[in-house]
């Protein structure tokens, strides 16, 4: 299983969350990946961790002011980006050409998605992953891997359906091993999770406790 987590704007230390998140992937084994603000990737990218871009812009080098290029997240050190959030909406066209800026960039992708008709629209657009996040339950602590695991299961199914090359990772209220371990169950190879980890008190102790079925 890959654990991504996505700092999203919170109020946290990146690079806190950066160290803790590199030494217990180190300890356990376990793929993490942290996705800071673009401000932050270098500092985060510093720690060793693998660091992903929350997002690219669909764009090439250019007359672009306040675009986020591909180019510039992985000179930072990014080695994947985000694309589409519930938080953060884009048109499919602009997916789609945010998937090609990645791609000339060489950095991975996981395409975000509401639900699994979303999940098979994103699937088609030849991402390295889909994630699929209920926007209803992102940031309750209530795991969608619990409270509404056929969306993951139809997610999985959507993809599969359209490539089955396409992985699928499923997000909103994901916070503990358990978590992970109902998401592996249900056919996601990879979670991905943000207030869990960077709203915790203690966001080393989170992400042991997370990783702790896989370790
Ligand atoms: O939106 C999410 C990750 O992109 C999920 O957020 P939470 O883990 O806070 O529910």
């Amino acid at each position: 299983m890959f654990v991504l987590v996505n700092l999203k704007a919170y109020p946290c230390d990146p690079v806190e969350i950066a160290e803790a998140a590199a030494d217990v992937s180190d300890e356990t084994g376990v793929r993490i990946a942290v996705a800071p603000q673009a401000a932050h990737l270098s500092a985060v990218a510093e720690t060793g961790v693998e660091t992903w871009a929350q997002h690219v812009s669909p764009v090439e080098h250019g007359s672009h002011t306040g675009s986020t290029l591909a180019e510039a997240v992985a000179d930072a050190g990014a080695e994947g980006t985000l694309i589409n959030h519930s938080e953060a909406r884009r048109k499919l066209a602009d997916i789609d050409a945010s998937l090609g800026a990645a791609e000339r960039a060489d950095l991975e992708t996981v395409v975000c998605a509401n639900n699994p008709d979303q999940v098979g629209a994103a699937a088609a657009l030849g991402p390295d992953a889909v994630a699929v996040e209920p926007p209803e339950l992102i940031g309750t602590g209530t795991p969608v891997s619990k409270a509404d695991p056929d969306i993951v299961t139809d997610a999985v199914e959507a993809a599969a359906a359209v490539d089955e090359s396409v992985d699928v990772f499923c997000g909103a209220g994901i916070s503990t091993g358990d978590d992970l371990d109902a998401a592996a169950d249900l056919g996601a190879t990879g979670v991905l999770l943000a207030s869990g980890v960077a709203k915790a008190d203690d966001p080393r102790a989170a992400l042991e406790d997370l990783v702790e079925p896989l370790a």
